[in-house]
């Protein structure tokens, strides 16, 4: 996949990432319900002196789940401690983060689907009781020191809630389910990047750079850094016609598909005749990883409606035929 197009972050770009992150409920754009529900859930555990419920963020990556986590801390004025499920592989890595957090800390645990089972465990109690048990010995002489936690917030990330067990799911008194943002939202999300940034971009130009961006804020604002490159290094206004420049030096068409979008496609349509075809085999026919098939490629194709998912694998659809231009046997 493009790197333009991929949602999930680089390294390089942790630091541009940071600058435009919203920092308040207020100044976040879209997930108009979602900011609803948090904000009661907030403000009512504010009125009555207590931590909130915990909170699960769960939704494709590049929706702004890490974002909000850290509004939720800024909005309880309270400090945020940020690890991740892999990070966690031991209950014991678990049990260092979770001894060492203050009174009313909020705690980020990204990726949660992927902490080690033995720590899932240990979670639960804290979760729940404020209290961990911590073993202490092997075998016959192994004896449980319990350990009182001080009262916390976990916000968990997820771009998978399927994969977490239900206990753990049943123990977050809240889930937000994040959507992919519409273009008028991430037109918002442009223009308010472009401020931060100090960049005069035409109206015209931030539309075009919404509807490439995937419905996905990390890519519009990505979008907008190489259209500012290229008009620095060109010498030229960020209008409709600098943006379609700098696009286009980055394969990004006008739907917002790239290279591998399109390869996986036609591979549909030219070599399985339309579908089903099944993931795996799909992913050897194109040369890439069947988890970027379907974490990233396939969510997007069938969002757009050029896929579809079948029971019986992967199937375009009639759109999907027209895009790749194609003619449409009779029989479909
Ligand atoms: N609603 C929003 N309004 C404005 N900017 C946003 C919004 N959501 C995300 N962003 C911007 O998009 C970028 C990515 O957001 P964030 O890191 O929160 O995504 P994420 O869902 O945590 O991704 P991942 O799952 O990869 O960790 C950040 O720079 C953030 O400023």
């Amino acid at each position: 996949m493009t790197d333009e197009l991929s949602p999930r972050v680089s390294p390089n770009e942790l630091g541009f990432e940071g600058a435009l992150r919203p920092a308040s409920l207020e100044e976040f754009v879209g997930q108009t319900k979602v900011r609803g529900q948090l904000r009661l859930l907030l403000d009512a555990a504010t009125m009555q002196q207590r931590t909130p419920d915990h909170i699960l963020l769960a939704g494709p990556p590049g929706l702004g789940k890490t974002t909000l986590s850290m509004i939720v801390a800024t909005e309880l004025g309270k400090p945020l401690h940020q690890t991740s499920g892999p990070a966690i592989q031991h209950a014991g890595d678990l049990a260092a983060v979770l001894s060492a957090l203050t009174p009313g800390e909020v705690l980020f645990i990204d990726e949660i689907h992927r902490m080690a089972r033995s720590a899932e465990e240990m979670l639960y109690l804290a979760m729940e009781d404020f209290r961990i048990d911590i073993m202490v010995g092997k075998g016959a002489g192994a004896t449980s020191i319990p350990l009182e936690l001080a009262p916390f917030t976990l916000v968990g990330a997820t771009t998978r809630s399927g994969l977490l067990p239900n206990p753990l799911r049943d123990r977050f008194g809240f889930t937000a389910h994040l959507e992919f943002y519409d273009d008028g939202e991430l037109a918002q999300v442009v223009s308010r990047a472009a401020a931060l940034i100090d960049f005069g971009i035409a109206a015209a130009g931030v539309s075009e750079i919404a509807s490439r961006s995937r419905g996905t804020p990390r890519i519009a604002n990505r979008l907008l850094r190489r259209v500012r490159d290229y008009s620095l290094v060109h010498g030229v206004p960020g209008d409709e016609d600098t943006v379609h420049r700098a696009l286009s030096l980055y394969d990004v068409d006008a739907h917002g598909l790239d290279r591998l979008d399109r390869e996986v496609l036609r591979a549909v349509v030219e070599r399985f005749g339309g579908g089903p075809v099944g993931l795996s085999t799909l992913a050897v026919s194109v040369g890439e990883e069947a988890e970027t098939i379907e974490a990233v490629v396939e969510p997007f194709l069938v969002r757009t409606g050029l896929l579809s998912r079948t029971p019986r694998g992967r199937v375009a659809t009639r759109r999907g035929w027209e895009y790749t231009g194609i003619p449409l046997p009779d029989a479909l």
